[in-house]
């Protein structure tokens, strides 16, 4: 990968917008509205179904697809697994948001079966990529106040946000559908991940002020996040890269 400018950002953001990528999303039910309204003020075309009619069809006509193990019953992990088979064989990008594997073991067995089938991304926070450990192949990546994303022995670390973020629920499993978004239109899966990260960040940062509060705050970051444009980002993003022959 070459190094990921805030330039870069901002093309990669002008041709999610332009592209209008299908994002399907096997979301957990606490923040469905939410993650659908991220992806959409972000210029993607968010799809929600978990029906076991109808997931192979809506994947086979989207372009990413981000799989959330928030709430889980046997007919959501079959229809997880309906889904992540129909992206594997069409060479779609698909990410994993292991959402509390932390908190029980059959969660934790089911997203180390999900990444034994090698998707793109796996995201989650520190507690649980604790758990997940090492993703050989699999672009892997820690949110917190800064998030680090690493592919092999590259790694990126993306500074922006806002500790509002951390007191509105549903904040990463959105960045997992915004993510998605990316992938659908870049290939380089760290470039892809870093700039949606960075989008998302950026997108905080320019909310906060005008939020009230956590709840002031989740409406004006969905705000921020139709509004953000290439000064925003040209001015705000904080990008690191660890490694020299990167920067
Ligand atoms: N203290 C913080 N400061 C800035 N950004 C944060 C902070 N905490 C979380 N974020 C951001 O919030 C989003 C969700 O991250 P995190 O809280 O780690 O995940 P989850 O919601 O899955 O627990 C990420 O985009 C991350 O960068
Ligand atoms: C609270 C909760 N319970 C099951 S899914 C969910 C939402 C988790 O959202 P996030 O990890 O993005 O804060
Ligand atoms: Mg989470």
């Amino acid at each position: 990968m070459s190094a990921i400018t805030a330039q870069a950002v901002a093309d990669m953001l002008a041709r999610v917008r332009q592209a209008r990528p299908r994002v399907h999303c096997l979301m957990n039910s606490v923040v469905q509205k939410f993650t659908a309204d991220g992806i959409t003020v972000i210029g993607g075309l968010p799809s929600m179904t978990g029906s076991l009619e109808e997931v192979e069809s809506f994947v086979g006509r989207a372009d990413a697809l981000t799989v959330n193990l928030g709430t889980l019953d046997a007919e959501r992990r079959e229809a997880i697994r309906l889904g992540v088979a129909v992206a594997r064989a069409q060479g779609k990008p698909w990410i994993v948001d292991p959402v509390h594997c932390d908190y029980s073991p059959s969660r934790l067995a089911f997203a180390r079966e999900l990444i034994a089938l090698q998707p793109t991304v796996v995201r989650g926070n520190r507690a649980e990529m604790a758990l997940i450990g090492e993703t050989p192949g699999i672009l892997r990546i820690v949110t917190g106040p800064v998030d680090l994303l690493q592919l092999g022995k590259t790694s990126v670390e993306i500074g922006n946000g806002h500790p509002f973020m951390a007191q509105v629920t549903g904040t990463g499993c959105l960045s997992g559908g915004v993510i998605a978004a990316f992938l659908a239109v870049e290939p380089d899966a760290l470039a892809a991940a870093s700039a949606a990260l960075t989008v998302t960040g950026v997108a905080a940062e320019r909310a906060a002020p005008h939020a009230r509060g956590p709840g002031t705050f989740s409406a004006a970051f969905l705000d921020a996040l139709a509004a953000v444009g290439d000064t925003d980002i040209l001015s705000l993003a904080r990008i690191r890269h660890d490694h020299p022959e990167h920067d």
